[in-house]
């Protein structure tokens, strides 16, 4: 049977989804537990500024916000939310006690998609979910679907250039880690040039989909950087955690058994340049130039091996 257009671009299905319960109530959580949790992935926090700070590493696909907490109020919670720009397009469902005019236009003007009032009833409740939760699915869809790579189906080099400045400002501001990974098939030209542009082609798509598949997180993002070359972009990640995630692409990579009698190693292999934020760094281009300069010098070893592991 043929793949639907969301299997083919590894989009996950509607139970994959996660969902952010903010609400200090121990009954609430459990109320939001008994209806959501056996449908999606549901997470809980108990108050606002945990979850800016949930959402920001990890990027849930719908926050359900209650109002009246300690710490930060919902409505402040909403405000910063809104204000990171990667964590825009996440539906936020405020869910309220609170009974006035003021306090609805208050949801509204800090951000919210939507609004129920407490007590809550459960059918709403389940199907306001569902339906923020497939418009998200399908914004999600129809943004990969235009910033993909066609041969490869992993993204392109514009949705790079779309995302990495402003994984690079996050980072910044919240002093989080950020990795790039700078990808390169070696002897790719011998390998076309031996088998034909039909086989290179095929092997392009199977090294992109094993490094997609590496992705664990799902923040991490793949792009095909240009002909052969593919880059990773890895929030959260140092520079430990980069070569790791490096070393794991490499032996995928091996593992896909790729003959290639025109290469010293017999097999398609890749070489990996790594680049992770130092605090120093002006611009996301100067991280990009780095990882870059390490793909050289992985090829100057010798290929099939990574270089920018940092001794401390
Ligand atoms: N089949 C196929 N080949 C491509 C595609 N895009 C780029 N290439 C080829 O990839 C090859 C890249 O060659 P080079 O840049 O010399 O790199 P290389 O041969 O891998 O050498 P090293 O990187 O130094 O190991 C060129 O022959 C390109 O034509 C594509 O979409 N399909």
């Amino acid at each position: 049977m043929q793949p639907t257009i969301s299997e083919s671009l590894n989009q996950k299905p509607l139970s994959e989804a996660r969902i952010l319960v903010v609400d200090d109530d121990a009954i609430n959580q459990e109320m939001y537990r008994s209806m959501l949790a056996d449908k999606y992935k549901v997470f809980y926090c108990e108050n606002g500024q945990e979850a800016v700070e949930f959402c920001a590493r990890h990027r849930p696909d719908l926050v359900i916000m209650d109002v009246e907490m300690p710490e930060m109020d919902g409505w402040t919670a909403s405000k910063k939310i809104r204000e990171i720009p990667e964590l825009n397009e996440i539906p936020i469902l405020f869910s309220t006690a609170v009974d006035s005019t003021n306090a609805e236009l208050n949801c509204w003007e800090s951000g919210g998609s939507d609004f129920m009032q407490k007590p809550l009833n459960r059918v709403t409740l389940v199907n306001r979910v569902r339906t923020h939760l497939t418009l998200k699915m399908h914004s999600d869809l129809l943004k990969k679907l235009a910033f993909l790579d066609g041969l490869t189906q992993q993204y392109n080099r514009r949705y790079f250039e779309e995302c990495i400045p402003k994984e690079f400002a996050l980072a910044m501001r919240n002093k989080t880690a950020l990795s790039l990974l700078m990808i390169d098939i070696d002897f790719f030209k011998a390998y076309n040039d031996r088998y034909g542009h039909l086989k290179g082609d095929d092997c392009l798509r199977l090294v992109a989909k094993v490094i997609g598949k590496c992705m664990s997180r799902p923040t991490d993002i793949v792009a095909r950087y240009g002909g052969e070359e593919f880059v990773c972009v890895l929030p959260q990640t140092d520079n430990k955690g980069a070569a790791d995630m490096s070393y794991t692409i490499r032996e995928a990579v091996l593992d896909l058994n790729i003959l290639h009698e025109d290469s010293e190693f017999g097999q398609i292999t890749v070489s990996i340049g790594m680049a992770s934020i130092s605090g120093y760094e002006s611009g996301y281009f100067e991280l990009l130039s780095k990882a870059d300069a390490q793909l050289y010098q992985a090829k100057d070893s010798g290929r099939n091996c990574i270089s920018g592991l940092r001794l401390k």
